[in-house]
């Protein structure tokens, strides 16, 4: 059975560790930050070799997962990807960070691999990234949360999320600054960037609603292929209002994906 490691614990590492109990891969580590052994342990099963570094590997994994936040690809990806290991990533925001994204590159080409960016919270990317090759005229990102989906995040600066009584806009500009101001809710308007226009040519938008249950998030875009308009309203994993169910599922079919005989 082919090993996975996944790098962090947390909302997104537990819906992964679940999912993949009944498919054909093992959980066979996780890569967690000194002292955090044991609660790891306890939420993504025992049997699972919990380290702090891919150098503290013995026997190398054929598949690493980060769900660990920009800091987690950060600190880790590069190491990853010089070994020769496959990296997928839901933190690519992260990539936003030229100096960042060159060293992801120089560590996958040197390793001779590659860095999967899952698609996450969103879909359409595979109809945006088709549609550049023709040529964009205009792509937009709109992403819509609940207040409590905005605490952490420079909302706080600027609105009371506790006692929020209209939809309001926080953040209005580029994905790049929205993707690097909002590193644990804006790696959606990096990947709709990165599949499209670029992060600076990408206009972001980022609300609170409080009437909203769930994360919306709605693209439009415009070019030689034609126009259209994405909108997905994702329900939260129930640990964590501000992630949504679909980003962890993901992670998941892409780790599916690499064993497939036959795959998108
Ligand atoms: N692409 C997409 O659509 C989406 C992407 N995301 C990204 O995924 C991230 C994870 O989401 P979620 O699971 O809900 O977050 P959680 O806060 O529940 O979990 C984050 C985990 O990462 C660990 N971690 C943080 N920094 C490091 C590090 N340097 N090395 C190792 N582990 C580390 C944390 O451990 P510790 O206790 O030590 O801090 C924790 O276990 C978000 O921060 C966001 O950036 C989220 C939603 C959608
Ligand atoms: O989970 C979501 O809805 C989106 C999110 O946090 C992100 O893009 O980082």
């Amino acid at each position: 059975m082919p090993n996975v490691a996944v790098i962090g614990y947390g909302a997104m590492a537990g819906y992964v560790a679940a999912h993949l109990r009944q498919s054909g891969w093992t959980l066979s580590h996780c890569i967690a930050r000194a002292g955090r052994e044991d609660v790891a342990r306890m939420r993504l099963g025992a049997a699972v070799n919990v380290i702090n570094d891919v150098d503290g590997l013995e026997a190398l994994p054929d598949l690493v997962v980060d769900c660990a936040g920009h800091a987690g690809l950060i600190e880790h990806g590069a190491r990853v990807l010089r070994k020769g290991l496959p990296l997928v990533t839901v933190s690519l925001g992260a990539l936003a960070d030229d100096a960042i994204q060159a060293q992801m590159t120089a560590a996958a080409q040197h390793g001779g691999t590659q860095l999967f960016l899952a698609s996450g919270a969103i879909g359409a990317l595979d109809a945006l990234s088709a549609a550049k090759v023709g040529g964009l005229d205009e792509v937009t990102y709109t992403g819509i949360k609940p207040p409590v989906g905005w605490r952490g995040s420079p909302a706080e600066d600027t609105l009371d999320l506790d006692n929020l009584v209209t939809t309001t806009t926080h953040f209005d500009g580029t994905a790049r600054d929205a993707a690097l101001r909002y590193p644990k809710n804006a790696n959606v308007a990096a990947a709709v960037a990165l599949a499209g226009i670029g992060l600076d040519a990408t206009q972001a938008r980022l609300v609170a609603d409080p009437n909203a249950t769930g994360n919306t998030h709605i693209i439009t875009a415009k070019g030689a292929f034609g126009s259209f308009e994405f909108t997905i309203k994702g329900n939260s994993l129930p640990e964590s209002p501000r992630t949504s169910a679909l980003a962890a599922m993901s992670v998941v079919d892409q780790i599916l994906r690499k064993s497939a005989p036959i795959t998108l």
